[in-house]
């Protein structure tokens, strides 16, 4: 994993930090033939993560300062894999899936290695409802609101996708005088949808 300082940073973009990113890469469970559509990449701390591991990966975020940082993380960790798209998922995704789906959702067997990782969730069910349409096989989704996780996992659910739920609360020791204080970060819902 790549450690968190070494990601090029804008303040006003968020990373996905490194215990969070090492998590769901296992429940993305990628493989060298995986193609893989990062949604709401942020600074591209997870774009960078599985475009190393897999065949080829989408990014795409509908914040410009975002789509640059992950633009110069790709380039920082010589990433050429990787297709980023500025714009909102709710219309970017179907684009994608209808370019790609020709030649991968065409058999069982090459629609398995199509997956999805969603970090930002606005508009979050039409882009559910899209993932459902193209009979997306593996779906892992971040969230830092409860409720977004849960409504997430309830449409899936509704989707006849199986659901995973993990909350995920990292705390970081810091050094004081008697010994190590553990500094807690925000719970991170990860929730791992398969068909
Ligand atoms: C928490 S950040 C993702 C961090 C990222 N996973 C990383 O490792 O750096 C969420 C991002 O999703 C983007 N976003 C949220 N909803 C979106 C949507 N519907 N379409 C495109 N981008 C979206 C936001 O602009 C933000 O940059």
């Amino acid at each position: 994993m790549i450690k968190d300082e070494d990601f090029i940073r804008n303040e006003s973009v968020p990373l996905t930090k490194e215990e969070i990113r090492a998590l769901s890469l296992s429940k993305l469970n990628l493989t060298h033939d995986d193609i893989v559509i990062d949604i709401g990449c942020g600074s591209g701390g997870m774009t960078v993560e599985i475009a190393t591991i897999a065949k080829k990966a989408y990014a795409i975020d509908n914040n410009e300062d975002a789509i640059n940082t992950t633009n110069a993380n790709l380039e920082k960790f010589d990433i050429k894999n990787c297709e980023v798209i500025s714009g909102d998922a709710k219309e970017e995704l179907e684009k994608i899936l209808n370019n790609i789906s020709s030649e991968t959702v065409k058999t069982e067997e090459t629609a398995k290695n199509l997956k999805i990782f969603i970090g930002g969730t606005q508009n979050i069910e039409e882009i559910l409802s899209i993932i459902n349409k193209y009979g997306i096989k593996t779906v892992v989704s971040n969230t830092i609101v409860v409720n977004t996780g849960l409504k997430i996992a309830e449409i899936l659910e509704n989707y006849d996708y199986e659901i995973d739920l993990i909350n995920m609360t990292v705390s970081y020791g810091r050094r004081i005088k008697s010994g190590y204080m553990m500094m807690a970060r925000n719970p991170i819902t990860i929730i791992t949808a398969k068909k």
